[in-house]
Formats: structure tokens, sequence, C-alpha cells
């Protein structure tokens, strides 16, 4: 949580915004832990640790352990990201974008299997509680002529509903960005 806090204080500062910003509105109001064991994969080419996605959440901060395994995809290719001992991973999750209306994107990423193992890792998903009604938008200091809202006004609980109708890899932000004409109806 203490980690947690400090990044998005951070996050805060990088937008422009006051560092108590994002904290403010709740994007570490609740953190929940999700521990995974990767078993030794005898033929690893076959089949696949985790497939692509992106998180469900504000943050994700991730810590792994020597094996390696995971990868994020950047420009077209995916790119190893190989464990430091004693580094926690930071990444960006899905809510990020409609929140900071694009600023920040959420990175895809996924774990390779190996034949080496077993892998232990452990995810700290930063969010609210899923079924709260609380406002999901764009920061209205972030938001201007030139940056119009790339996202209509949703909740938590909506936006986790459409999230669960379609499963992991699937981009539940398309649902909620405004499409030309949206103004008009
Ligand atoms: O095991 C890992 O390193 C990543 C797991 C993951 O992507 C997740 O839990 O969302
Ligand atoms: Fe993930």
């Amino acid at each position: 949580m203490e980690i947690g806090k400090l990044l998005f204080e951070l996050l805060s500062e990088a937008l422009g915004l006051n560092p108590n910003y994002l904290n403010d509105i709740g994007c570490s109001e609740g953190v929940s832990l999700v521990c995974h064991y990767y078993p030794p994969c005898p033929q690893p080419n076959l089949t696949i640790g985790t497939s692509e996605h992106t998180d469900n959440d504000f943050i994700t901060v991730l810590y792994q352990d020597h094996v390696g395994g995971l990868q994020i995809r950047y420009e077209n290719s995916w790119v190893e990201v190989a464990p430091v001992d004693g580094a926690l991973v930071v990444n960006i999750g899905d809510l990020m974008q409609p929140t900071t209306n694009d600023k920040f994107k959420s990175v895809k990423h996924r774990v390779v299997a190996k034949k080496e193992g077993p892998r232990v890792s452990v995810a700290g998903f930063f969010s609210k509680f899923p079924l709260s009604t609380s406002k999901l938008a764009p920061i209205e200091e972030l938001i201007s002529e030139e940056n119009p809202a790339v996202y209509r006004e949703t909740t938590i609980r909506d936006f986790n509903i459409q999230f669960r109708s379609k499963g992991l890899g699937t981009t539940t932000l398309e649902h909620f960005k405004i499409k030309p004409g949206d103004a008009d109806a």
C-alpha cells in the first residue's frame, strides 16, 4: 500500500497535478494480491504461462522470482522483463486510460512457459472495490479543447461488468471510447 501511494504521488506529478490527486480520487483505495505458481513445463513451445492481456486496475506492482518469463509488448514485439534481484515491476493498468484520458496507457504483457521452474510471482492490483459506483472518467484538468475526452463517463462497477463479460485479453477500453457522432445522440 505504501509503495502504491508513493507511485501515485509520482504519477500525479508527472501529469502536472497536485501530488495527492490520484490518491485523493481513490486509486490506492484497495489492493488485491494474486499469487501465481507456474510449474516447470516439459514442452514450453506448446503452451503459455499467462496469455496476453492488460490488467484491469490502475497500476500493478509485481514481484517475480529469478526464473523469468514475463514479457511486455513494445513496438510490435515481445520484450523480456528480466528479473532483477530485489526489484518490483510496475505496470500501468486499463483504469488509468479513462482516468488520464490516454496520457498513461496500459501495457500488454504475458508470461511464457519455461522448462525451468517452478516460477512464483505475486501481483498487487491497485483498484477500488469491484462493485464501487464511483465515477470513472477523464480528470477534468487533463481535458481541453485540444485534448477532448476520449472516454465517456462510467463507473468502476460498469467497467468491471463489461470486463468480466468479455474476459482476459480483450479490450474493455474500446467499449467506453467516445465514437464520432456520440455527442449528437
Ligand atoms: O506472473 C507474472 O509475472 C504476471 C502475472 C500477470 O500478468 C497478472 O497476474 O496479471
Ligand atoms: Fe497481468
